[in-house]
This record gives C-alpha cells, structure tokens and sequence, in this order.
C-alpha cells in the first residue's frame, strides 16, 4: 500500500523509502531513504494529538511566527515560540500514488482556524502542506492563504524546521555547512541583539561555545548542502555523505544544536539526543511576507542525498 493511514500518522511509501506524518502538526516524523533514517526524531516526545506538545524532531512547521512571539504585537502576543501550526491537528485532504513510479507518492495536509486556534490568534488563514516522495527526493511545501473574505494582510514567518540525522558514529561538530560564506547572520548563542555579523568561513561546522549552534543566516544560497563523514571515513578521513537541501521561496536559514549540555536539559529530548542530529530550517524570517486578502504564499524544500 504506497498511502497508510492509522494512529493519526500518514505513512507514503515507495520502493524501499518511505515517510512518515503526524497529524499533530503535520510534522513529518520519518524519512526512510536508502536503508537508513534520514530523520532525527526524540524518543521522548509524543506524536499522538492527545499530547499537546510539539514533536521534538522531524520537520516541525513553524508558522505564524519563528522563535518567540513579539509581545507588544496584540496579534502574536498570546503565542507559543514558533506559533501554533506545529501543534495544531491538521486534516489529510488529498493523496495520489501516481502510476510511474518516477512521480511517487504525494499526500496534502489541511489546517484551518479552530475553536483552540481563534482563541489565541484572529486572523483567518488557511495553510495547505504538501509531502510529495519520489525514488530519490522528498519534497515538503507548505501553502499559505489568506482567505479573500479576510479585511486585513496576513503577515507571517514561516520556517521548516528540520531535524537531519546523523549518520551512526558522527557528531555535530564534524558536519560541514555550505555555502553560508559572505551572508549576514545572526548568533543567538553569543548575543544576537548586538546586530548582524557577516560569515567569514567557506565551510561552516555544526560547533560552537559548548557546542551550541544557534544562528539565523539571511538570503541564504537556496542549494544547501551539509556533509557528513562516513563512519569508515572518520578513520580514513576520505569519504563523506552529502544531504542536499533545495529550498524555494525560503530566504533564510537557520543552522541549530544546543550541543550536549543545552540539549541535556530539553525535557523532551532523548539521553544524548543533541548529538544526534544537526537542525538546518530554511524559512522566512526577515521581514514578516506580507500576504494580501485573496493571495497564496507558497514556500519548500526537496531534500535529496549524494
Ligand atoms: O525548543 P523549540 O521551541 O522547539 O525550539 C528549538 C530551537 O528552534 C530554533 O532552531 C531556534 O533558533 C532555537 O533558538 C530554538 O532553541
């Protein structure tokens, strides 16, 4: 069957891929690829829409707003960091399995004001979320509307937040980031507030003070690519895997670990957890998308391995 659905979570599969939504946020919690998870999920958060907290891992969506609410803004002032699509229980509208097996398998989730969601934000929106497996790429867009019947423009951030794992036996700090170089960026780690910094370095590594990453690249480069070391070639020092993320209509980026002592006190993070994945979230950060009554907004990536 290439479309499950069963425990409010949406599995597609393909060949020997396959990937896995949670209906709680329509967070995809699996990426099978090629034998081996491509995702870092924590074995302590909770998919199921009776928990009400986001799932630690995956591709959380974040939407309305990126990172804490602004609290002089009546609009946001009652939201949670990173907004509420994330926790939000979102509805399987659509799915195809198309005969070529080139053209994969594609399932569109739905999620539309609720009683819960109207009591923290106004504004009406309708926010489509399209998964789409081929043999060799995964795909996740995310569509944003802003109903023709609304009186006012949208304005949003929205970001997908990606947890990649690593390959067995590799740390954060051995993954390389290209290409950041010459882009301005901010450091949440080492004072952000103090402005944007410029990015000096052709490749960038997953390290930092304690090994917390926590930084927002702006106009990002859409092909990303961070690369790994093979376990055979940590010893060797000769090969590498290289995950390459496409990004459109995402401007931004921002590259996060908490590193080991951080990611230690996130409740709902696995023992060692931090270790085990490298968050790399293109999204709109800077400035809000401004989207007028009647428009839609759309924004993705493809992820795809060399
Ligand atoms: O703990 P969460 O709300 O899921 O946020 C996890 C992380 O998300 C982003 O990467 C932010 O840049 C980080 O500052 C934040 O710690």
């Amino acid at each position: 069957m290439p479309i499950d659905t069963s425990n409010d979570i949406v599995t597609l599969s393909l060949g020997t891929s396959s990937v896995k939504v949670a209906l709680k946020g329509a967070t995809v919690i699996s990426y099978q690829h090629d034998g081996r998870e491509r995702l870092f999920t924590s074995a302590k958060s909770n998919p199921s829409p009776s928990d009400k907290a986001a799932v630690r891992g995956g591709v959380p969506i974040c939407w309305p707003i990126f990172g804490p609410p602004d609290l002089d803004n009546p609009l946001y002032a009652q939201l949670k960091q990173h907004g509420f699509a994330r926790t939000g229980i979102w509805h399987l509208e659509d799915h195809h399995a198309a005969d070529d097996t080139a053209d994969g398998v594609k399932a569109t989730f739905k999620l539309e004001p609720t009683p819960e969601i109207q009591a923290i934000y106004s504004q009406p929106f309708l926010l489509r979320y399209t998964v789409h497996l081929r043999p060799y790429t995964l795909s996740l867009s995310l569509a944003v509307t802003n109903p023709s019947s609304a009186i006012a423009p949208l304005h949003f951030q929205a970001l997908l937040h990606a947890y990649f794992r690593l390959p067995d036996g590799v740390t954060p700090p051995e993954v390389r980031v290209t290409p950041l170089e010459s882009l301005a960026f901010v450091d949440k780690v080492t004072g952000g507030e103090k402005g944007k910094e410029t990015e000096r370095r052709k490749v960038v590594d997953v390290d930092g003070p304690k090994g917390e990453v926590d930084r927002v690249y702006y106009r990002a480069p859409d092909h990303l690519e961070l690369a790994f070391p093979t376990p055979t070639a940590s010893a060797s020092g000769s090969a590498t895997d290289v995950l390459k993320v496409h990004k459109t209509n995402l401007p931004d980026v921002v590259l996060w670990n908490p590193g080991p002592e951080k990611g230690a006190t996130i409740a709902d993070m696995e023992e060692g957890g931090a270790g085990r994945y490298v968050c790399l979230e293109p999204g709109r950060v800077e400035p809000f998308e401004v989207l007028e009554p009647g428009s839609t907004w759309e924004g993705g990536i493809e992820l795809s391995f060399a």
